[in-house]
């Protein structure tokens, strides 16, 4: 197999950038919806939990990350949203100091669309802003140099997809699939063990990043307990995918080859599996850990909103540059037409499961 071809190996594959049609700035209202289902809760756990003394003693500056920003505007409206709920805490406890000035670190793969990201900073924005390109599974910043970390819909990207996938001889070969939602056990723990690696990673990083009593909120698609892969929205909207990439095999426009060498490299973690990798890494107290939505409310009314072609073009602005990379760019249209009607014909299966899929939301105090 050619390295080419050994998509887990290659990486990092961007959001799509600028501002077009297929841009992921254009298309990821879905992934702000899940920032607009937690904004009150990350500005009740400032107020109730962030370590305001070193702040108060005056003169210092208050730096906020967001990792795996991708370009605007949801990045923009959450780091806002920090701001302000750190600057109103501010206010009430330490009335007589002036306030902080902000520093906000937007953190992408170096592959993603900075220039747009740049480009587009609110103009009345309250803070400094830097871009810092890098991987997020592994250091970015100096030691306990951040206030507040925080992170959405990005943590459920490993870092490769696990080799053993692509093993004809393992028993974790994910022959014919392209996920682990209607796949073999031993596929769901290959990803299940390589999400642990990635987190173990991260937290690591975070741990000597964050300041004494500083936070770390994360948010990320997650996986209800007892329900099957496939019947969470991400799962459905990733069969459907699969689906086609089938159809284009047996009308002989991709080879089997092709979608059996090719995975996602997304994990969707339960609860109890996250809790376990925080208490393993030991650095951060848990202030507060939640499955939200996990009835499914948040989906069922996006989808109630959202045509089969906003979905597609959602999936599109964030997998486009991974898919065409394995298959070919000849490909793409014919994919995501296809995908677009799959999802429109099959739309009541989406709005009808009671339980579409979850939120992880997860808020840390360094120790
Ligand atoms: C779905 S977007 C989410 C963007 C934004 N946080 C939001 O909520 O709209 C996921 C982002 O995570 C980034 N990402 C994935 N893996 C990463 C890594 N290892 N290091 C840094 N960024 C990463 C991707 O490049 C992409 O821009
Ligand atoms: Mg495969």
């Amino acid at each position: 197999m050619s390295s080419k071809a050994r998509i887990g190996l290659l990486g990092p594959f961007p959001m799509n950038g600028g501002d077009g049609t297929h841009s992921y700035a254009k298309n990821s209202t879905l992934q702000r919806k899940s920032a607009d289902a937690v904004r009150g809760k990350i500005g009740e756990a400032i107020a109730e939990k962030l370590d305001m003394e070193t702040l108060c003693s005056g003169g210092k500056s208050f730096h906020i990350a967001d990792f795996g920003c991708s370009t605007g505007p949801n990045t923009f409206i959450a780091i806002q949203n920090i701001l302000e709920s750190v600057e109103r805490k501010f206010k009430t406890q330490c009335p007589t100091s002036q306030t902080p000035e902000f520093q906000a670190f937007f953190n992408d793969q170096a592959s993603n669309d900075f220039n747009s990201l740049f480009t587009t900073l609110p103009l009345d924005r309250q803070y400094f802003a830097a871009g810092v390109p890098g991987s997020f599974h592994g250091r970015l910043f100096p030691d306990s140099s951040l206030h507040f970390a925080y992170s959405s819909t990005a943590l459920h990207w490993l870092s490769k997809v696990p080799e053993e996938l692509l093993d004809k001889n393992s028993p974790s070969f994910n022959k014919g699939r392209i996920y682990y939602t209607n796949t073999l056990d031993k596929v769901v723990d290959a990803y299940s063990s390589q999400f642990a690696k990635d987190m173990e990673i991260f937290l690591d990083a975070r741990a000597k990043e964050v300041v004494a009593g500083g936070m770390l909120v994360m948010t990320m698609p997650g996986q209800p307990n007892g329900i099957p892969h496939c019947q969470t929205g991400l799962g459905m909207s990733i069969d459907y995918l699969e689906s086609c990439f089938l159809d284009m095999v047996n009308e002989g426009i991709i080879s089997e080859a092709k979608v059996d060498s090719f995975n996602l490299p997304m994990y969707s973690a339960t609860l109890e599996e996250m809790k376990e990798l925080i208490q393993r890494n030991g650095s951060f107290n848990v202030e507060k850990t939640e499955l939200t939505m996990a009835n499914g409310e948040l989906q069922l009314q996006s989808y109630s909103s959202y045509t089969g072609r906003i979905l597609q073009m959602h999936l599109r602005a964030g997998m486009e540059e991974m898919i065409s990379k394995h298959f070919g760019t000849e490909i793409i249209d014919d994919l995501f037409d296809r995908y677009a009607m799959k999802v429109e014909y099959f739309f009541h299966r989406l709005q009808s499961s009671e339980r579409k899929g979850a939120l992880l939301f997860v808020v840390l105090k360094r120790k």
